[in-house]
């Protein structure tokens, strides 16, 4: 690797990225000065308005590209082997790898840096001295800001190094932040194959921990954006992660990408206008998990359409009118017959009973006594008909027989009523029900709630509208504007386009339809399709990426295939990893009821987290949950040996100043770089408490290992490793997760006397 000033090849590819940067400056600055200049238009049409509003975002997400980009421009170089295709005067290709496409300003608009997304640059990630992918030559470009720092050449016409990769190694002994980074200059082979796998389908990336399956998957949304831009900036990619603290730690991935439009959430998010919070108990969250509630759900709304034990009476007409139960369940049955969901189907029974009550009525007025024909004409049936419609009694009747009903009415219903669950949930335990019984805050949900208000919401339908929707009209005069607007825009397009030309453009027209647009503009909405997305449940999007999917319930795998009908789906995951008692036992039953045997899977298999003495402790604990599985293959050694130190200090308080002592220890031993105590939830405030008593601060964090799923730290001290174990039901595999965060340091703290049980590798510290 060289590195430094001095290199005359450091010097020419410094002069190489200045002229990137230099590019990349101007078409900054281009954009800033057409947004400014977009925004600041004014007396304009409605059509002008809807025209500016659609450059001015599309402007302002290219501002956003350009700038999110700006650091680690162009990380690789090819110099291609010679082709016969190749004219002989203009010497072997040459590209510039980067994290997007330039090219010159000039007519020819000459490649200067390729996008890591397209065909051209991926023999950067393939070629091998055996399989050399055309390439004679692969160069790293290491760079600070727009410094370069350092080039590594790898030769595969056989004359210089090839094999280890320094970028790779500098990447993971780097001190980790709170964020995680992009790896586009470090991908490798197998993580490549996963990202630039075909979009149709479900793709199951199973991995270890480290193996890079959120890199992965992350990176595979990016390459999809691009592959697919028209389709999937419309429809927009979700992506669901197991909490907040989660989101948070890899929302910055796509935007370094120059990729935004994504929604990130998690589960408890996925249901519009509610916000999980309420904690639940572990209990009631694998009961919800299971599909038997899919059942239970449809008999609690028949339960709620059962008709009254003594029939139903109203007055007409200041006489009581009868509905036996067998006529109302007679009704009720005709209006389910006809296969719509319940709000859809009110409408239905509304017309059954008005029959039924115009047919009653009319009776009152009897038959002509010498032919037996009604007394009442047609009209005179359509007059009454037309009245009972009116009528405030009829109206109650519909809404005791065939309520309008909302999920959170229906769950919060049915949690709310010991004889309701007992009705709906006949096949459910006593104990199981009792742990979904919720008499107090029904407006309160849960996470495990939220695929269930999901399931409701399908069985309900949406409430039924009232009439003729009066802004019919005008909006499709909006719509006609609209649809002007974008010929408008479609027609001015930028000659402009700065990839490679491997995949189609990001546009206006892309974006929306003459449609949405009316939509937007008619209300004022300025919102991307990912935000969009975010507040409707039906939204059907073009990609689905869930990590950590092996978390989610069957109840959970429902809604999550329901948000893509398409099923474009890359689910990542590792199942020895499985915390949640309601979570996968293997892909297969899984998927099994969603796409049968059609899902793929590739496994990674090579771990760039742990270093190999972290990665041997966690090995040890992997056989234990499942002989059968192999750990994957720590690509570096560390150096340092984990560690346990046996506890001294007296209960839960004890037990947390001595954690607290010694994370503020491991900070001050690392220059940078966080900390992480991993604790059994029941010690998560005290040892809080205890860390900021010790002089903790942000580089230091105490979480349960449930929180720390996916994340990772430069060192991680485990508290009662045994506790942890004995917490849950797949508490073996907390504690796996607990072990396989830190990317270089790993201590136990353990109140037994004798060493940690089943963790073998790790050396007593008596100090
Ligand atoms: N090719 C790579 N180049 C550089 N860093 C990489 C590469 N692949 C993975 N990493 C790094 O390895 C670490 C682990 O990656 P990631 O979190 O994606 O693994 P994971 O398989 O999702 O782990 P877990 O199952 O524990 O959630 C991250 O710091 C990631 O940036």
């Amino acid at each position: 690797m060289s590195s430094g000033q001095e290199s005359p090849e450091i010097a020419r590819e410094q002069a190489y990225v200045e002229l990137l940067h230099a590019r990349l400056d101007v078409l900054r600055a281009e954009a800033v000065e057409r947004l400014d200049s977009t925004l600041a238009s004014t007396g304009l049409t409605h059509q002008g308005l809807v025209e500016r509003d659609l450059t001015a975002s599309e402007l302002a997400r290219q501002v956003a590209r350009f700038e999110n980009v700006d650091g680690g421009l162009c990380f690789g170089r090819l110099d291609m082997a010679e082709s016969p295709e190749q004219p002989a005067e203009a010497g072997p290709e040459r590209r510039y790898i980067g994290r997007l496409g330039l090219r010159t300003a000039d007519p020819d608009r000459t490649p200067l840096l390729i996008d890591w997304r397209a065909p051209a640059a991926r023999p950067f990630y393939v070629a091998t001295a055996r399989h050399p992918a055309g390439v004679r030559m692969r160069r790293h470009i290491q760079s600070l800001g727009r410094r370069v720092t350092g080039i590594w050449d790898e030769d595969f016409a056989g004359t210089a190094e090839v094999g280890g990769d320094p970028a790779l190694i500098a990447a993971l002994d780097a001190a980790r932040g709170d964020r995680m980074s992009d790896i586009v200059p470090t991908i490798r082979a197998e993580q490549d194959e996963v990202i630039r796998a075909p979009h149709a389908g479900v793709l199951v990336v199973q991995g270890g921990p480290g193996t890079g399956k959120t890199a992965v998957a992350l990176h595979r949304a990016a390459y999809l954006l691009y592959t697919r831009r028209a389709a999937l900036a419309k429809s927009a990619v979700l992506v669901v992660g197991p909490n907040a603290t989660f989101l948070r730690y890899i929302g910055d991935v796509l935007p370094s990408l120059g990729e935004g439009g994504v929604l990130l959430a998690t589960l408890g998010q996925l249901y519009p206008g509610v916000t999980a919070r309420r904690p639940e108990p572990a209990g009631s969250a694998v009961v919800k998990g299971r599909l038997a509630m899919v059942e239970v759900l449809a008999a609690a709304l028949a339960d709620r359409r059962r008709p009254p034990a003594a029939g139903h009476r109203l007055v007409l007409d200041r006489e009581p009118l009868d509905l036996s139960v067998e006529t109302c369940a007679r009704l009720a049955r005709r209006a389910a017959g006809t296969g719509l969901r319940h709000n859809e189907a009110r409408p239905v029974f509304r017309e059954l009973l008005l029959d039924e009550l115009t047919d009653r009525v009319a009776a009152r007025y009897g038959t002509d006594v010498l032919d037996g024909t009604p007394l009442l004409t047609a009209a005179d049936r359509s007059d009454i008909r037309d009245e009972l419609a009116a009528d405030p009694g009829v109206l109650a009747t519909l809404d005791a027989l065939w309520p309008v009903l909302t999920p959170a009415a229906l769950l919060a219903g049915l949690f709310g009523s010991r004889v309701r669950l007992a009705a709906a949930a006949p096949g459910l335990t006593e104990p199981e029900r009792a742990a979904l019984y919720r008499p107090d805050a029904p407006d309160d949900w849960t996470v495990a709630d939220v695929p269930l208000l999901d399931e409701a919401a399908e069985l309900l339908g949406p409430p039924p509208a009232n009439g003729p929707d009066p802004r019919a009209a005008e909006r499709a005069e909006s719509v006609r504007l609209a649809a002007e607007a974008l010929a408008v825009a479609y027609g001015s397009r930028a000659a402009e386009h700065e990839d490679d030309g491997g995949a189609e453009e990001l546009a206006a027209w892309d974006l929306v339809d003459a449609e949405q647009l009316a939509d937007r503009q008619a209300e004022a909405d300025t919102r991307t399709p990912a935000q969009r997305a975010a507040a409707d449940r039906t939204w059907a999007f073009g990609h689905v990426v869930v990590d950590e999917a092996q978390e989610l319930s069957p109840m959970a795998w429902r809604l999550v295939m329901r948000r893509c009908p398409g099923r474009s789906m890359t689910l990542v995951g590792d199942i020895a990893q499985t915390g949640d008692p309601a979570g996968a036992p293997s892909w297969a039953a899984v998927l099994r009821p969603h796409v049968g045997a059609r899902w793929r899977l590739a496994e990674l298999t090579v771990n760039y987290r742990l270093p190999a003495e972290i990665a041997e402790v966690a090995a040890a604990v992997l056989a234990r949950i499942d002989p059968a599985r192999t750990a994957p293959l720590a690509v570096r050694a560390g150096g340092e040996r984990p560690w346990w130190r046996r506890a001294t200090g007296a209960g839960p308080a004890g037990l947390a100043a001595e954690a607290a002592e010694l994370a503020v220890a491991e900070r001050d031993r690392l220059p940078a770089g966080r900390v992480a105590v991993l604790v059994p939830g029941g010690l998560l405030a005290a040892t809080e408490r205890a860390v900021t008593a010790a002089g903790g601060d942000r580089r230091i964090v105490v979480l349960d290992p449930a929180t720390a799923k996916g994340l990772e730290f430069d060192a991680v001290l485990v508290v009662d490793p045994d506790r942890v174990v004995a917490d849950s039901p797949r508490g073996l595999n907390d504690l796996y997760v607990a072990l396989t965060r830190a990317t270089r340091r790993l201590g136990v703290l353990h109140p037994g006397a004798a060493p940690p049980a089943g963790l073998t590798g790790l050396v007593e510290c008596r100090d």
